[in-house]
This record gives structure tokens, C-alpha cells and sequence, in this order.
């Protein structure tokens, strides 16, 4: 594992870590931001953050505006890269498919599964990673994501309903057994049987029983992707059929960029600290 830049923020330290993963088969990098707390040798709560098509770890870092209210909720962020990457890793030239795209599934179909393990990494490697390296308490772990991201955080939380204390997404694919981006990416990572399908969408998982006590959405009304490919109102009715506290926030005139995803970053943050506390 290896350091590969690291800088002071709000009184804790960014950093962006490299390490041989056993999942993907490649060198992975995240990014973690340890609050100031970190220096007081107790273990803080982790919140998770996954990102979006076409982002690396550094979108977030760079653009998230997340580390002043880590810095003064204590919180620990780790943001991961979204695919294996690299010149031996298989790619499509589309930006929704292949590298900077993995969709958090192990795939199953060639030529993408021999690296293209991305749930077993943000579920399984890089939690015992973190765990093991850093002033991690996996008592008290939230998960959030954005548009792919958010896909990951809801379809991950649904399927581990003990790990997390809270849950929100930004800008969230909830359904992707039903929109072009979603059909695409599960159709190709994990084959033609949409059965396979429903353990990776969560509007799926819900109708299949998949529970979390609450969640928290937000949108934007101006977001090009929001009647193609987000479609939160599939989310809004099977949490009201299965008795899910979806709080669902169209914030107007807010777009799909980071721009939206910084305006409410410190809002989501509190109101994970809040259950973190708990
Ligand atoms: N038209 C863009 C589409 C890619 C895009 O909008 N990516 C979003 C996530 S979309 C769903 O997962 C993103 O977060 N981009 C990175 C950023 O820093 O804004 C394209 O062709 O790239």
C-alpha cells in the first residue's frame, strides 16, 4: 500500500492511497480524508462515497466540497475509483461501459470478469483494508454515492442492512433493470438473464424484500438524466409500498454536475453524523 499524495485539509489529512488489489486484480486507487479528530487515537465513524460514470476517486476529492463538514462532524470519507483500470484491462470506447464504469457487480461475462469485481471490492476488500489501516469504527459506518454511485450505496446498503446507519444518494440510478444506461452495463457485465439483474437494482431488491430503515434522496428538476435514466419516482413507490422512510428532495433548477453534488454535500453529511452519533 502506498501513499501517493497527501495533503492538509480543515486540520486532517487528504489522502490519495494506492494498493494491489486481490478483487479487480490491479492496482486500485482511493482516496480517505481523516478529520482532526483522527489524531486524538479513537476510532471515528466512515462514511462511504461512490462515485459516478467516468469519475476516478478525484472527482469527489476535487470537486465534492466534502472535507469542512467531515472536519467538523469527525467523519472519516473514503471515495473509491469506479473500475479496474489499466492497459491489460478490457474497455469499451462509450463513457458508460468498461473502465471508469464497473456498475459495483462482479461480472460474470468475458471478457469482463476476470477484473471487473467491483462489488467485492467496495464490499469486501477495501472495508477490511480500511479497517486494518486506518482509525476506521465499522460499528459505525453510512454510504452514500452519486448517479452510479448512488446505485452502489443503495443497492449495497439493501444488501447489507446491518453495516450501514444511514443511507442517501445524490442524483441516484435506482432502477437500472429499466434505463438505457442500467440495461446496458447489466446486460454486459452480468449476461442476458435479467434474473441476475434484481440483486443489482434497488427498486428490484426493494420489491424483493430488501430493507433499510430510511433514506435520503436528492435530485435536481434541471438534471438531463433525470426522466431517462434516474427515474426517482420508481424509487418514491416501492419505498411507500414497503413502508421505506424515503425523504425525496427536488431541489430546483439543479443540474446532474458536481455542482449539485457540492451544494447539498455538507447537508447529507450532517444528517449522516446525526445517525452516526446514535
Ligand atoms: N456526458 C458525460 C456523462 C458522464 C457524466 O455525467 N458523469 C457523471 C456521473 S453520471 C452517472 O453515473 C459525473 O459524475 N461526471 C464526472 C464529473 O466530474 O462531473 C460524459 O460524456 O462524460
Amino acid at each position: 500500500m502506498k501513499v501517493v499524495a497527501e495533503n492538509r485539509a480543515h486540520g486532517g489529512r487528504q489522502l490519495v492511497v494506492e494498493h494491489q488489489s486481490s478483487a479487480t486484480g490491479t492496482p486500485m486507487r482511493f482516496a480517505i480524508f481523516l478529520p482532526p479528530q483522527a489524531e486524538g487515537g479513537g476510532k471515528l465513524p466512515v462514511v462511504w462515497y461512490l462515485s459516478g460514470l467516468t469519475c476516478t476517486h478525484a472527482n469527489v476529492t476535487e470537486k465534492g466540497e466534502y472535507r469542512a463538514a467531515c472536519a467538523e462532524h469527525g467523519l472519516i470519507l473514503v471515495a473509491p475509483d469506479t473500475s479496474p483500470r489499466g492497459d491489460g484491462v478490457p474497455n469499451d470506447e462509450a463513457y458508460d461501459f468498461g473502465q471508469g464504469a464497473g456498475f459495483y457487480v462482479d461480472a460474470t461475462e468475458a471478457p469482463w470478469a476476470e477484473h471487473f469485481r467491483m462489488w467485492t471490492y467496495v464490499t469486501e476488500e477495501l472495508p477490511a483494508l480500511v479497517a486494518a489501516e486506518y482509525p476506521a469504527d465499522m460499528e459505525r459506518q453510512a454510504i452514500t454515492g452519486h448517479s452510479m454511485g448512488g446505485h452502489g450505496a443503495l443497492t449495497v446498503a439493501l444488501r447489507h442492512p446491518n453495516r450501514f446507519r444511514s443511507v442517501s444518494a445524490f442524483a441516484p440510478i435506482v432502477a437500472p433493470g429499466q434505463v438505457p444506461w442500467g440495461e446496458k452495463a447489466l446486460g454486459g457485465y452480468l449476461g442476458g438473464d435479467r434474473a441476475a439483474w434484481r440483486r443489482h437494482d434497488a427498486v428490484a431488491l426493494i420489491e424483493d424484500g430488501a430493507r433499510v430503515g430510511e433514506l435520503l434522496v436528492d435530485v435536481g428538476t434541471a438534471d438531463d438524466f433525470l426522466d431517462t435514466e434516474l427515474k426517482p419516482e420508481l424509487l418514491e413507490r416501492a419505498c411507500a409500498e414497503a413502508g421505506i422512510a424515503l425523504t425525496l428532495r427536488r431541489q430546483p433548477g439543479y443540474d446532474h454536475s458536481y455542482y449539485f453534488i457540492s451544494t447539498f454535500m455538507a447537508d447529507h453529511l450532517r444528517w449522516h453524523a446525526e445517525r452516526l452519533a446514535r
